[in-house]
C-alpha cells in the first residue's frame, strides 16, 4: 500500500509500503493511484514528494506477482497519471530505485536521491526490459548511447554516477524550494523530450545489436531492449510505447523470462538452507570469522585467499614449497589490488601474512585447505591441522568431490569439519558448494555458508558424496560427449551444440580449459585407468570410453600443453581450432574397436549429454544431496555455465516436460542398455506417474515421498 500524510507547509508525502523492497505489487499502485488523486484535490499541497518505507525507495515490479492474471491499476497509465499532474511530483530516492521503481522516478518531475542510493533498470536479468516506460523515457533524459549500456546490461550504479548523466537534480535547494519555485513543468516531462542521438545513431545500434547478441548466447530480452531503444530514438513517443508494450508481451509469454524469474528466486531460495537433520538458517547460528588461513597456494588457494581479503577478513596464506610460496607472494597481492579494482573497493591494507609453516595457523577462526586433489595429501594436512589449532577452530576443505567424513575422522573435532568447494578462479566464480559431512555441525555448516555470502557467494548446501552436487552431474554428461565421439561425432560437433543451447564453451573446449590431466587423475585413483587396467571399453561393469585418457597419454593435456580436444597456438594459447591429429586418432580408435561412425543429429547430442546430467540431478534429490531443484540449478547456473535463461537443468526437465525427459531416457537407454545413467531415475518416474508438477513443487513432493518410503 502507499501512505498519504501533509508535511508542515503544502507538500504531500506519499510512502511506498510493501516489506522488504517496497516492490510495486497491486496494492501499492492502487494506494499510488488513491493518494495522487488525494494530493491533486487539496488546494493546501502545491507539491508531492513520493518516497519508500524503511529507507527504500522500490525495488520495481512485485515479481512475485507476474506467475498471477494482473490484479490492480497498470504501471504503465499509473506513470502517465503521475507525469501529467500540473503540481511537481519529486521522487527521493533512498536505498534502491530499481526497474519500475526508477520508472515511476522517470515518470516524477524531479528526482532526488541519498548518496549511496543504487538505481538501474535490471528488467533485462528477468527475461523482460523496462516496460513501464522506462526504455522510452531513460533514453530521453539521459541520451540513447548511455541508455543501451544501461537497459541491455541491467547494471546498477550509485547516485553520482546517475548525477553526472542529470538523471537526479541533486540540489541544493530543499525539494518544497524547488516546487515552489514556480518553473513550468513541461520541460520536466521526459515523455515530452526529444532522445539525443549521437550523428552515426545507426551504427551504433547496429554495433550494439551485434555485441548483445553474441553476448546474450539465446537470450531474447537483451536483443528486445535493443529493439525497444531503436524505437525511442527513431519514433515519436506514443509509438515509440507501443513498440515496448509490444515487445514486453512477446518476452513475457517466453519460457525465457520464466526462467529468468525462477532464477531469481533460486538464488534466494538457496541461501534459506536446511539439512536432513533439521539444521537449518534460522534455527543454526553462525561464527563471525575475522580471521582464516589457507593452506596451499596454488591456482585454487590464491583465489580463495583473496575472495577472503577483499572481504576485510586477515588472512595467513600457508605454502610449504618455498618455490611456489615465493611466486604466490609476488603474485596474490597483485591480485587482490586487480579484483578490489574491479569492484571498486579500496584494496584492504594489509590483511595478508604468507607463511611457509603451518603452525602458523594456531590463531585463526577457520582454515580451508586447498592442497592438491589427493586423499592421502589431505588426511595429513587435517591431521596436522587437528594438532595445530586451537580448540574449535573450523576446518575447512576446498576438495572437489573427495569424502569430507574421511577427512573430519581424522580431527579431534570432527563436528567442525565442511567442504568449501570453491570454483576456479575463487576470487571470481560466484559458485560455492559447502559440503556437510554426516558429523558436520549446523554451526559450522551455518558460518561457513554466512562466510560464502560475505564473499559475495551465491553458497549452497549439500550432501557429502563423491563429485557432490556439480561434479556428479557433470561425469554423466562428460561420459555421453565421449561416447558420442565414440559413435561418429567430433569434438566441434558436440560443442557446437551445447554452444547454440547457450552454455560459454561446450564440454570439450571447457575441459581443455580445466586440464584433461584433473579427470585422468580421478579416474586412476577409482582404478578406472592406468597401469594393469585392460584397455577395453567396458570396465567395472558399464561402458567406459578410454578416448581421454588415451589422449592424455598423448600428452595432450589441453590449453596447458597447448594441445587437446582441440590445437591452440601453444601452450596456454586460449583460441580454440580443430586438429586433425584430433580426427585420424578417432578414425583409428573406431577401427580399433570395429566401431562404424554414423552422422549423429544434433537433438540426440543434446538430449544424451543434458538427459543424462538431469537424470543425475533427479538422483541426487532423490539421495537428498541436495535439498531441493532450485539448489541444483543454482549450481549449474551459477558455477557450470548452464544459460540462466533456460532456469537450470531442473528447470528446464520442467520446460521441457518430464514425461518427454523420462520417455526419451527410455529410449536412449534401450539403445545403451550398458550406461547406467542412461536409466531414468526413480524420482523421476514418481513424477510423472504422479502428474508431472511444476518444479516449485518437487521440494515438498519429495520430502513426502521420504516419510511414505516411496524413494
Ligand atoms: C516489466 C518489469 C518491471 C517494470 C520490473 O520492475 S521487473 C523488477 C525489477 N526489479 C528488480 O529486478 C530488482 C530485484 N531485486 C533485487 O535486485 C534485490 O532484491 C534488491 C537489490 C532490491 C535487494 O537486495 P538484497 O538487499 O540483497 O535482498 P534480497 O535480494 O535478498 O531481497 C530481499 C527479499 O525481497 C524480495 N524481492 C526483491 N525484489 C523484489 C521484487 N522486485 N519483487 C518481489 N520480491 C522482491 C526477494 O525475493 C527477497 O525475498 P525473500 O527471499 O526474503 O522472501
Amino acid at each position: 500500500m502507499a501512505t498519504y500524510s501533509r508535511l508542515p507547509g503544502s507538500v504531500a508525502l506519499i510512502t511506498l509500503q510493501n516489506p522488504p523492497v517496497n516492490a510495486l505489487s497491486a496494492a501499492v499502485r492502487q494506494g499510488i493511484v488513491d493518494t495522487v488523486q488525494r494530493a491533486l484535490k487539496d488546494p493546501k499541497v502545491t507539491s508531492v514528494v513520493i518516497c519508500g518505507q524503511n529507507g527504500k525507495f522500490c525495488g520495481g515490479a512485485d515479481i512475485r506477482e507476474f506467475a498471477g492474471p494482473m490484479l490492480g491499476p497498470p504501471l504503465v497509465p499509473m506513470i502517465h497519471a503521475i507525469e501529467a499532474v500540473d503540481k511537481p511530483v519529486a521522487a527521493a530516492i533512498e536505498g534502491v530505485a530499481l526497474g519500475g521503481g526508477l520508472e515511476l522516478a522517470l515518470g516524477c518531475h524531479y528526482r532526488i536521491a541519498h548518496s549511496k542510493a543504487l538505481l538501474g533498470l535490471p528488467e533485462v536479468t528477468l527475461g523482460l526490459l523496462p516496460g513501464a516506460g522506462g526504455s522510452q523515457r531513460l533514453p530521453r533524459l539521459i541520451g540513447l548511447t548511455a541508455a543501451l549500456d544501461l537497459i541491455t546490461t541491467g547494471r546498477q550504479h550509485d547516485s553520482s554516477f546517475f548525477s553526472s548523466l542529470h538523471l537526479l537534480c541533486v540540489c541544493s535547494q530543499s525539494i518544497s524550494s524547488v516546487c515552489v519555485s514556480g518553473q513550468s513543468l513541461d520541460s520536466r516531462r521526459l515523455s515530452t523530450l526529444p532522445c539525443p542521438c549521437p550523428p552515426d545513431v545507426d551504427s551504433l545500434l547496429d554495433k550494439t545489436m551485434v555485441k548483445v547478441r553474441q553476448r546474450s548466447r539465446g537470450a531474447l530480452a537483451p536483443v528486445a531492449c535493443v529493439q525497444a531503444l531503436m524505437a525511442a530514438a527513431s519514433l515519436p513517443y506514443t509509438q515509440g510505447m507501443e513498440k515496448e508494450r509490444d515487445l514486453l508481451t512477446t518476452l513475457f509469454n517466453s519460457g525465457q523470462a520464466r526462467a529468468l524469474q525462477y532464477a531469481f528466486f533460486s538464488q534466494r531460495v538457496v541461501g534459506k538452507w536446511s539439512l536432513p537433520s533439521g539444521a537449518s538458517w534460522d534455527n543454526s547460528a553462525a561464527r563471525t570469522i575475522s580471521k582464516a588461513a589457507v593452506i596451499g597456494l596454488g591456482t585454487m588457494g590464491r583465489g580463495i585467499v583473496v575472495a577472503l581479503a577483499l572481504t576485510g577478513i586477515s588472512v595467513v596464506a600457508v605454502e610449504t614449497q618455498e618455490k611456489q610460496l615465493a611466486e604466490a607472494s609476488q603474485v596474490v597481492p597483485a591480485m587482490l589490488q586487480r579484483e578490489a579494482g574491479r569492484r571498486s573497493l579500496a584494496t584492504p591494507p594489509g590483511v595478508i601474512s604468507f607463511s611457509s609453516n603451518l603452525q602458523d595457523v594456531c590463531e585463526v577462526e577457520l582454515v580451508i585447505e586447498a592442497v592438491f586433489e589427493d586423499m592421502s595429501l589431505k588426511l595429513q594436512v587435517f591431521r596436522h591441522l587437528t594438532s595445530v589449532c586451537r580448540p574449535g577452530t573450523l576446518l575447512c576443505s576446498n576438495t572437489s568431490g573427495l569424502d569430507i567424513d574421511r577427512l573430519a575422522a581424522v580431527t579431534q573435532s570432527p563436528g567442525l569439519v565442511v567442504g568449501m568447494h570453491f570454483f576456479a578462479p575463487a576470487h571470481v566464480m560466484k559458485l560455492l558448494e559447502v559440503v556437510y559431512g554426516p558429523r558436520s555441525s549446523p554451526e559450522a555448516v551455518a558460518t561457513a555458508m554466512q562466510l560464502g555470502k560475505r564473499m559475495g557467494k551465491v553458497s549452497v548446501a549439500v550432501g557429502n558424496c563423491p563429485g557432490f552436487v556439480g561434479n556428479r552431474m557433470l561425469k554423466p554428461y562428460l561420459e555421453q560427449a565421449n561416447f558420442l565421439l565414440e559413435e561418429g561425432a567430433t569434438p566441434q560437433q558436440v560443442d557446437e551444440v551445447l554452444e547454440e543451447f547457450g552454455f560459454p564453451m561446450g564440454v570439450f573446449r571447457m575441459s581443455d580449459l580445466s586440464g584433461l590431466d584433473v579427470g585422468w587423475r580421478i579416474r586412476k585413483e577409482a582404478g578406472l585407468t592406468g597401469p594393469g587396467v585392460e584397455s577395453t571399453r567396458t570396465r567395472q561393469g558399464r561402458r567406459y570410453s578410454p578416448l581421454p585418457d588415451q589422449v592424455c597419454e598423448a600428452g595432450r593435456l589441453g590449453q596447458k600443453t597447448g594441445r587437446g580436444w582441440y590445437q591452440y597456438d601453444g601452450p596456454g594459447g586460449r583460441v580454440a581450432r580443430s586438429d586433425h591429429w584430433v580426427n585420424i586418432f578417432l578414425e583409428a580408435y573406431r577401427a580399433e574397436h570395429g566401431l562404424v561412425a554414423r552422422s549423429i543429429a544434433p537433438e540426440e547430442i543434446l538430449e544424451r549429454c543434458l538427459y543424462a546430467l538431469i537424470n543425475e540431478g533427479f538422483n541426487i534429490l532423490q539421495d537428498a544431496m541436495a535439498a531441493g531443484p532450485e539448489d541444483i540449478d543454482a549450481i549449474y547456473v551459477f558455477g557450470y555455465g548452464w544459460p540462466r535463461h533456460h532456469g537450470g537443468p531442473m528447470f528446464h526437465a520442467g520446460q521441457v516436460g518430464l514425461g518427454r525427459i523420462l520417455e526419451r531416457l527410455q529410449h536412449h537407454h534401450h539403445n545403451h542398455p550398458d550406461v547406467p545413467h542412461l536409466k531414468p531415475s526413480t524420482l523421476l518416474r514418481r513424477l510423472v506417474a504422479v502428474g508431472s508438477p511444476p518444479v516449485q513443487k518437487w521440494r515438498e513432493f519429495i520430502n513426502k515421498e521420504r516419510v511414505h518410503s516411496q524413494l
